[in-house]
Parts: C-alpha cells; structure tokens; sequence
C-alpha cells in the first residue's frame, strides 16, 4: 500500500484524514468528483480479488474506507471517518445531528417513493388509517405517513422490496425510484413521491470544526461540482 513519505502538521496532529465510501451504485459516479477534489484511491481498491476493505489514497494523505450505503452516514456521525458520500434518503433516514451535509454533488439522482400494486389485492391487513408498508427506510416513511395522520406498520427489508406485495408481506412500499423500470417489472406504480435525491458529500461537525484538512475539503468538493453545474 502507498504510504505517506512525510506526514502534514494536520496529519500528525489528527491522523489520516479518512474518507468513506459506499460500495454500491454510487461509487463509479463519486470517484471522478472525488478525484478532482484530490482523492484518488490506490489501484488495489479497484481490484475485486482485494478483500481490503481501507486504501490509502495515491498520494498517501488520506484513507478510504469501502462501506455499505447507510454504513456511511455511521460512520461519519460517530466521527470514525472525518468525511464521506452519501444518498440524501439515508442523511434524512438517520437525521444524526453530529453530521452536516454541505455540498449536493449532484449524482446519485433519484427519488424516495410509496408504490403499490397495479391490479389491487385483497389483503388481510390494514385500511385506511393503519398500514403495513415494507421499506428500507423505516424512519423516513413512519414520519411521512405520520404527517398524513395515517399509522404505518413498517416492515424493514434490505433489498427486493418490491417483492412485498405479490407474497403478500405489506400492501405499499417505500422505495428508490429512477426510470421506474423495477416497479413496472413487478406490477407497481408509484402513488406518492417522499423526496428528490441526491449524492451529497457528508462531513463530521466536530471534524469540520476542528481539523483544517476537513474544511479544505469541503471547499474542493464544493468548487468541483460548481465546475459542474456551470
Ligand atoms: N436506482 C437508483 N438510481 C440512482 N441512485 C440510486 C438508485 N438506487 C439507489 N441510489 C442511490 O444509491 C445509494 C446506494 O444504493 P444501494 O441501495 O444500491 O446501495 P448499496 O451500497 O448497494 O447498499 P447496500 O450495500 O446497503 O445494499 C442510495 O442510498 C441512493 O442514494
Ligand atoms: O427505477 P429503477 O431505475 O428501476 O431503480 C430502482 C431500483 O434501484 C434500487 O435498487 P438497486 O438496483 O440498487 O438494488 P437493491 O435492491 O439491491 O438496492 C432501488 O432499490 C430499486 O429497486
């Protein structure tokens, strides 16, 4: 692994600055923004034998750390990476107070979505004001549901929501939607849309505060994606 020839001030006094990632979708669309902003991973977090799951960057002033989406937001908020990226449906899902989001990169787009079946089905639970919804996102639809005066039951699912309804698990979801493909391929459309959103670069309060490497950062990503949008 790439090491540091010669530790900055900010490194000696902090430690590596440490970065995290999600492994997911988002990642082949955040590593050009995080390469003009100066984080370039080693070549072995490109390579998928490499069980590693922390790189140094190229120039060896930085660490990435590879984690699941929601993992990110953890991560960041509890302070044991100084920065990240993330989805804003998981910034609003947690709401940690220890975590700032100050600049929307501009990728990942997408929605946050209530869908229900095409062809209407008898199910043995729920009406107008109790729910059974299933849902990555447990918080974010309770306080949607909960600002309509409807009670959801949410059953918490990591992935195939869309399956929920067919094997009669929950009469709604509460997914992420872009071209609406896999609700269309599973018989469901969208009823209600929750949010827009977006990648956003994510940083630690106390790190933003306190570490010099961490606002310059945030100035990098934010000069990028102005590059971007003009
Ligand atoms: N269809 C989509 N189009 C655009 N962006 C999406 C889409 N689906 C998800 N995203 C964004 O990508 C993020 C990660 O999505 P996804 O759930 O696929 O990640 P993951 O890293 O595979 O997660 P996990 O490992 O927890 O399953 C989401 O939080 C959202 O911000
Ligand atoms: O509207 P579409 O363009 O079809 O995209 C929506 C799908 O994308 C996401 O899933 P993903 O592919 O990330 O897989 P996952 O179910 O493992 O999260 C989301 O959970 C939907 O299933």
């Amino acid at each position: 692994m790439t090491q540091s020839a010669t530790n900055s001030p900010a490194e000696s006094r902090f430690g590596p600055l440490i970065f995290a990632v999600p492994k997911g979708r988002i990642l082949d669309e955040a590593l050009p923004v995080m390469a003009d902003a100066g984080l370039v991973p080693e070549s072995a977090f490109h390579d998928k034998m490499d069980r590693s799951l922390s790189f140094a960057t190229e120039d060896g002033a930085a660490r990435i750390l590879r984690v699941r989406a929601f993992d990110v937001a953890t991560f960041v908020a509890f302070g044991a990476a100084q920065a990240g990226i993330v989805g804003s449906d998981v910034i609003e899902e947690f709401d940690y107070s220890e975590l700032y989001a100050p600049v929307d990169l501009g990728i990942g787009k997408c929605r946050l979505s209530v869908a229900e079946p095409q062809q209407p089905v008898e199910y043995k639970y729920g009406n107008a004001s109790h729910l059974r919804v299933a849902t990555k996102y447990p918080g974010l639809t309770s306080r949607h549901f909960e600002a309509q005066g409807i009670q959801a039951e949410c059953i918490k699912l990591n992935g195939a929501m869309e399956l929920a309804p067919s094997c009669g698990l929950a009469g709604r979801i509460v997914d992420l939607v872009s071209t609406g493909g896999t609700l269309k391929s599973n018989g469901l459309v969208e009823t209600e849309v929750i949010m827009q959103v977006s990648a956003r670069l994510i940083v630690n309060r106390a790190a933003w505060k306190t570490d010099p490497r961490v606002a310059a950062l945030v100035e990098r990503f934010r000069a990028g994606s102005e590059k971007t949008a003009a």
